[in-house]
This record gives structure tokens, C-alpha cells and sequence, in this order.
């Protein structure tokens, strides 16, 4: 590998200027204040995680984690997801904490990219977990809180589609058995051409080769349940589709129905998702920015077995989707000359006092001085002799 250049950056990382660092802030305590007004705690957890352990919890694809190694030779990495850093916690530290637990989170996440100019590598997500509650309610209220979270950060035009893994897995296992993989991976990368490619080659009856396709026109309202009751009549997939009904009563409830849709196809990267999926979508945007869903099995590979369900939102993408600038706080310059330094320094504390921003600077250290001066609505100056002194 040739020596990077001087100014360049791992692939997939990013600077924050000072306008993106306010816009960001400005939404993080929205979110954050929504987050704590429905009773979520929030907790931290290291960037650094064993890789045998939280790592393989995490259930990405190993080529996107970031690994290394310490001093003793254990293989970590960095974080590519919160879901199983607090299922460690709340197996461990937590494990007294009765359950149910609601916990939230603010954090910077990490999954490698494998082109430059594509998805950022490392990137701040606020989520929420609800763990220790099997109830369709609590599908509901993490739902409802995402909802109100992008509301309250300012975002009006969105939708959240919301699918059932256990529905997709039903059929798919119904017909094609153990290669339900394959599928299921065109389904998580929305080829739904791929899919359709794919099942036209399958040695299967041409019956079920309907059946696979109407998984894919399975999108709409709560009315669209009963067409998906005629593809499945397992057990697991009637348990799903009953599952998804009264979801959509708590969500009628909540008075969120106009900002959610059903999409039966919905399959997410993670896969610890064992129940109701979902994603949320800005109009203007061409990814999703939010997603989460029901986990009732990752807490039991850390001892303390709990049904969960959480969200997880990206900032980055939340602020481009919202696209409004940020309120930029003014500040006042007062300009100074060592004589009046003293004089500066006791006018800036008492602005200060008035809640104003103040940057003070020594005249003798600035260059362009109508630069300088064009950045401040109002500069003093503090220059020269002290008024009254010969
Ligand atoms: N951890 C998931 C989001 C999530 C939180 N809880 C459940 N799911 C992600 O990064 O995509």
C-alpha cells in the first residue's frame, strides 16, 4: 500500500465543521429531551468490545467491523452497533435491575466501508431499548416514540414501514426450506428484481412460485393482513400476522396511523430480529434514517434471557433529511491592545453574564482585520490608551 496522502482520511470517515457540529447538537437534545420525557434512561458503553463476544451479538457481516487486537492478544472491535453492547450491560452491571428496563443511547458506531464515496464508517446513532417486555405494546411504544422523536426534531414528511421477520421466515422456510438465505439476503438488499430472477429458477410448483412473488406485493394498510394470510398457514406465520393486527390497533391508539404502512417484505440488516421489524423514511431521502425491532433471543446468549425491542436513528442522515440550517449563536468581539487588556477581559465576563457569546482578541494577532471583523455583527474595540490617561 502506497503512503496516504497528507490530507486524506481512512475510507468512510468524516470531519464535522462547526455549522454540521451545531445542527447536530441542536437535534441530539431534541431527540434526547423526547427520549427522556418517556422515562428512557440513558447509559454509555465503551467504543471497544470483545469481538467473540458482543461482536458476533452484533450480527453484522464480519467484513463490516473494525477489528484490532490489545496487548494480550484478545481480537476487539469497534463498535458497529448498541443493541448487544447493552445486552452485555444489562446481563451484567444491570443484571439486579428489574425488568422491564428502558434504556437509551447516544453514540458513535462504526461499520467499514468497502468503496470510497459511499456510507460513512463511523457514525453517531440515538436509539432506545425496551428490554424485559414481550407485550405487542411495547413494539407499539418504541414505535410511537420513534414517531415523536422525528417529530420533535422537526422532521413532518416521513413514514414507517413495518414488517414481521417471523411472517417472512415462516414463508419462505415453508417453501424452500434450509435455502431460505438466499432470498432472504435479495429481500435485505430490496432486489426485489434479483428475487424475482431467483424464483423463476427454483425447482419448485409453480403455485409456490406464486406464493413468493405475492410476498413481495404484500404492502399497505391493515387491510393487506388478510391477502397475507392466504400465503402462510403455518403456525408461526398466522402467530406474526396476528402479531402485526394488534400492533396496528396500539399504533391506531397512539394516533400515528397516518405516518405508518405495512411492508411484509421488510427484511433489516441485523439478524437478531426475531418479530415486528420497522424503518422509517424521510420524503427526501432515499435511505432510511431510522430502524429497529424485536430481539427476544440476543439476551439470552448473555444469561439473562428478556424479550427486547428498540431503534436506533442516524443523525447524520436525520440532519440532511430536516435540511434546515442551524441557528448560529452570535458572538461579540471585543477587540483589544495590551493596554486595555484588563478593561477587555472585565467587559467580556459581564457580556458574558448577560448571556451573551464573547471572543476576546488581542489585536496584535490578527492579520486580516476586516476578515475578522466580517464574522461578528458587533465588534468593540478596546484599543490604545485608556480614556482620560495622557
Ligand atoms: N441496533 C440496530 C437498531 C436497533 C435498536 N434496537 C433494535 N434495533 C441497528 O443499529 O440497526
Amino acid at each position: 500500500m502506497s503512503k496516504p496522502f497528507m490530507f486524506e482520511k481512512p475510507l468512510g470517515m468524516r470531519d464535522t465543521l462547526p455549522e454540521m457540529y451545531e445542527m447536530k447538537k441542536q437535534i441530539r437534545e431534541q431527540l434526547e429531551e423526547e427520549m427522556s420525557a418517556w422515562g428512557y434512561q440513558m447509559v454509555e458503553t465503551p467504543t471497544l468490545e470483545y469481538y467473540e463476544t458482543v461482536g458476533l451479538a452484533s450480527a453484522i457481516l464480519d467484513q463490516q467491523l473494525f477489528k484490532l487486537l490489545d496487548q494480550q492478544g484478545n481480537t476487539l472491535v469497534l463498535r458497529p452497533d448498541m443493541t448487544a453492547p447493552i445486552a452485555r450491560l444489562v446481563a451484567s452491571s444491570m443484571k439486579g435491575e428489574a425488568y422491564p428496563l428502558r434504556l437509551s443511547y447516544q453514540s458513535n458506531l462504526y461499520r467499514a466501508q468497502q468503496h470510497e464515496g459511499g456510507k460513512p464508517a463511523e457514525f453517531e446513532q440515538i436509539g432506545v431499548e425496551l428490554i424485559g417486555d414481550g407485550t405487542v405494546s411495547a413494539d407499539g411504544e418504541v414505535i410511537a416514540l420513534m414517531a415523536s422523536a422525528l417529530k420533535s426534531a422537526g422532521l413532518s414528511h416521513f413514514k414507517i414501514a413495518i414488517g414481521h421477520i417471523g411472517y417472512v421466515n415462516a414463508l419462505l422456510e415453508d417453501i424452500v426450506g434450509e435455502q431460505s438465505d438466499t432470498l432472504r439476503r435479495f429481500l435485505y438488499e430490496k432486489n426485489y428484481v434479483g428475487f424475482k430472477e431467483h424464483v423463476k429458477n427454483l425447482p419448485i410448483s409453480s403455485i409456490d412460485k406464486g406464493r413468493l412473488l405475492g410476498l413481495l406485493k404484500l404492502r399497505g394498510d391493515k387491510k393487506m393482513l388478510t391477502d397475507a394470510s392466504k400465503l402462510v398457514s403455518t403456525e408461526q406465520g398466522a402467530k406474526a400476522l396476528a402479531e402485526l393486527e394488534e400492533l396496528w390497533q396500539v399504533l391506531e391508539s397512539y394516533g400515528i396511523e397516518d405516518f405508518v404502512k405495512l411492508d411484509l417484505n421488510l427484511v433489516l440488516h441485523m439478524s437478531y430480529y426475531t418479530g415486528a421489524v420497522f424503518e422509517g423514511y424521510s420524503s427526501n431521502l432515499g435511505v432510511p434514517l431510522c430502524s429497529g425491532g424485536r430481539y427476544d433471543e440476543l439476551l439470552g446468549k448473555f444469561e439473562r434471557p428478556g424479550q427486547a425491542t428498540g431503534f436506533g436513528l442516524r443523525l447524520d442522515l436525520l440532519v440532511e433529511a430536516i435540511g434546515k440550517k442551524a441557528e448560529q449563536r452570535q458572538a461579540t468581539c471585543i477587540m483589544f491592545s495590551k493596554e486595555r487588556r484588563a478593561e477587555a477581559f472585565r467587559e467580556a465576563v459581564s457580556l458574558r453574564q448577560e448571556g451573551k457569546a464573547v471572543v476576546v482578541q488581542d489585536i496584535a494577532g490578527v492579520t486580516d482585520l476586516d476578515g475578522m471583523s466580517e464574522q461578528f455583527t458587533d465588534v468593540l474595540y478596546f484599543i490604545g490608551q485608556k480614556k482620560g490617561e495622557a
